[in-house]
């Protein structure tokens, strides 16, 4: 079953002889536990790809089905309870509450939607990301590999079907980065978890069962994943 599914996605910015065609036609299909990375140049439509995904931003023309839900068909409210209640987000800025201790960060969700906690699921949570004796603290008081690895806990702790990652690695050194890949890994070997992650990294993508290239808004690669130096290899024959 296809989580996330597009058909002939076009997002044009400008109009006339300045508009940019950032995406210039993607149809693409993400079928339930499974780790795609989408790479290519700066510039390529990636970011476009991921807000439309996300219904962040509406596409030019096509179509976008998320869960089951045609993106045009949802109205602002719509998306806004997709979003909270169906995706899960986590970015290259950790975007955590700075006020707010670590269970509170990862609960939040949650306790925005005024939903309840479940858990077993929670503890399960944690311990998977190895914060358990971090819950207390705040995220000043934790490295940048804690603090995404809150981040990944909160968006996993309402059972996305499916989770967006934008350069999750981005602003951690390697270990971390390491650390992070495996959780992502691990939600969607153990808990079935669909990803779609943007990366510009080939150690990273390289954790995926699946990469997508992007150049000039249309896809130019679809293939199985590549350890980093099948990535880098790939990245060179398409770009
Ligand atoms: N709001 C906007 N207005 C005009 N052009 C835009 C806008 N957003 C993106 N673009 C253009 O659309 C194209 C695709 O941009 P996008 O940000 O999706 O690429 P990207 O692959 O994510 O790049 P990067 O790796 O640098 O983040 C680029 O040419 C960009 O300049």
């Amino acid at each position: 079953m296809n989580i996330v599914s597009t058909a002939d996605l076009r997002r044009t910015y400008g109009e006339g002889e300045t508009a940019v065609h950032a995406l210039a036609g993607v149809t693409l299909s993400f079928p339930a536990a499974q780790f795609t990375a989408i790479m290519g140049p700066s510039g390529s439509g990636k970011s476009t790809l991921m807000h439309l995904l996300a219904g962040l931003d509406k596409p030019s023309s096509g179509s976008v089905v998320v869960d089951g839900q045609e993106l045009a068909g949802l109205g602002d409210s719509g998306l806004t309870a997709l979003r909270r209640d169906r995706l899960g987000f986590v970015f290259q800025a950790f975007n955590l509450v700075p006020v707010l201790t670590a269970e509170e960060n990862i609960k939040l969700p949650l306790t925005l939607a005024g939903k309840q906690v479940d858990q077993a699921w929670f503890d399960k949570l944690v311990d998977t990301v190895g914060l358990r004796d971090r819950l207390t603290h705040r995220p000043s008081e934790l490295s940048g590999g804690q603090q995404q690895r809150v981040a990944v806990a909160r968006a996993l702790v309402h059972r996305p079907a499916v989770l967006f990652a934008d350069e999750p690695t981005g602003n951690l050194d390697s270990s971390s980065s390491e650390e992070v890949l495996g959780l992502l890994r691990q939600a969607v070997d153990e808990f079935d978890q669909t990803v779609i992650m943007v990366t510009h990294e080939a150690a990273a993508a390289s954790v995926a069962d699946r990469l997508v290239v992007l150049r000039d808004g249309v896809v130019v690669h679809d293939g199985a994943g590549q350890d980093a130096e099948g990535v880098l290899d790939l990245m060179k024959a398409v770009g």
